[in-house]
This record gives structure tokens, C-alpha cells and sequence, in this order.
């Protein structure tokens, strides 16, 4: 993980990414495709290739997805490291919902899975996955999270997409799509094993889950 000196707000520009996204198509109600299908398996094996080359052949390397669909990508990543490394890196799930800085305004979160990666993350590098970065917070919590695990040597940051404005100096190592956003828009990621198809789409307001699974679904049938 580094630490961006880009103002917050601005938008999404990162190393060692990736193809900024322009719609493909747009629904009723202005919902737009990103991509999907087979476009997601694709920046999914960058990312992976990424970071073998990042991280020596993920030597001392560890993935931990922060759920929901951070957790689904990791799992794909660390099965794609293995298939084109021979050897799978441990694999971790973290919860962040207790250590968010809007405990108090959100309201109650349902908790999710931790798992922590076999042999831990002393000394390792960990490489944090979620589906999107926006303020950066969850990624905030996340740093307060892994140290109940212990001391890692390094903390990297991978996404599927960053849509920018960030609230903090936090920024992604791997990028799978940069999509410039207004604030006001919402990204919504689809993963196959959670969703049913993977998917990436944005709506300008509130996501209409439903729609934009179809629009997913649509794209991935033509
Ligand atoms: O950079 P941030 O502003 O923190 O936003 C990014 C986070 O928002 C979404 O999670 P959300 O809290 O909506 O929960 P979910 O993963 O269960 O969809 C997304 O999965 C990221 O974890
Ligand atoms: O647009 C957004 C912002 C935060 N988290 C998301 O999943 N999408």
C-alpha cells in the first residue's frame, strides 16, 4: 500500500493499471455497462500476473478479500497466482465493520467472515482485494483490522475498480479498471459466485441491483 499524493476528490489515476472505463452500453433510468464476462476474468488474471511480478512469485505473500465481493475476487485471484505459478498464496477474509470510522452514522452492519490465511501475516506482504475503492475508508479500517493479525512487512491494495474521490491519502497498487466518476454515481461490482455473472456497471444515483444484474446478464448472453 502507498500513500497517494493526489488531492482527494480528483480523479482515478494509478500505476500499474489498467485501461480506464467508458461505457459499453446504457439502460432505462441510465444505468451503463462497464464490462462483463469474460472482461472480468481477463483483468482478474492481470491483476494476478501483477502481482507475481510485484511481489517475486507472491513469495511471502498473502491475499486477504474484505468481504462481500472482495472475498470472491481474492479467492479468483489466488486460484488464477496458482495456475500460473504452480502454487496458490494463502488466502484470508477480513471483516472491517467494526473498525469503520461511521460505526455511529451508518448504523447496524450485519458482521461478515474473518478467516485469518494459514501461517499468518507476520512479516508477510499482504495484499489486501475489493471489488471497489471510492473514500478509501473501508481500506482505513482494513489497516486497523490486520493488526489485530500481527505485523505484516508490507501492505499492498488491490481493486477491481477505482472510481476515485478519495477522503484519504490511500491509493491501490493494482488497479483492474479505472472509472472516472461524478460523486454523486454508484459503481456496482458483480461477481459470478456471489451474483450469478460478473459484471461491472454504474447508475447515477442509488444502484438498482436488479437492473444492473440485467444489464450484466444481457451483455454476457450477446
Ligand atoms: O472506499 P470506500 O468509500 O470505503 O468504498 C468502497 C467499499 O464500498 C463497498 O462496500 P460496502 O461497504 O458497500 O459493502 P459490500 O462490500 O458488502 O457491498 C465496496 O465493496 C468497498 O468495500
Ligand atoms: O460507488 C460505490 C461506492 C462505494 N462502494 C461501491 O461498491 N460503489
Amino acid at each position: 500500500m502507498a500513500t497517494s499524493p493526489k488531492p482527494s476528490g480528483s480523479g482515478p489515476s494509478q500505476p500499474g493499471s489498467s485501461q480506464s472505463g467508458s461505457p459499453r452500453s446504457a439502460a432505462p433510468g441510465g444505468v451503463r455497462l462497464i464490462a462483463a464476462g469474460d472482461e472480468i476474468s481477463r483483468i482478474i488474471d492481470r491483476i494476478a500476473h501483477q502481482i507475481l511480478e510485484k511481489t517475486d512469485g507472491a513469495k511471502d505473500t498473502v491475499l486477504v478479500g474484505i468481504p462481500t465481493r472482495g472475498e470472491h475476487l481474492a479467492q479468483r485471484v489466488a486460484a488464477r497466482i496458482g495456475t500460473f505459478a504452480g502454487i496458490a498464496p494463502p488466502l484470508g477474509i477480513l471483516d472491517i465493520t467494526l473498525y469503520r470510522d461511521d460505526l455511529r452514522t451508518r448504523g447496524v452492519r450485519p458482521l461478515e467472515n474473518t478467516e485469518e490465511p494459514d501461517g499468518g501475516i507476520d512479516g508477510k506482504i499482504v495484499v489486501l482485494i475489493d471489488d471497489v475503492l471510492f473514500s478509501g475508508r473501508t481500506i482505513r479500517a482494513a489497516f486497523d483490522a490486520l493488526r489485530d493479525w500481527g505485523r505484516p512487512k508490507a501492505i499492498q491494495l488491490a481493486v477491481l475498480v477505482d472510481r476515485g474521490h478519495r477522503e484519504l491519502p490511500i491509493r491501490a497498487d493494482y488497479v483492474g479498471k479505472n472509472i472516472p466518476t461524478a460523486r454523486e454515481e454508484q459503481v456496482f461490482v458483480a461477481i459470478a459466485e456471489f451474483d450469478g455473472a460478473d459484471g461491472i456497471v454504474i447508475s447515477p444515483s442509488t444502484p438498482d441491483r436488479a437492473a444492473a444484474m440485467e444489464l450484466i446478464k444481457a451483455q454476457g448472453e450477446s
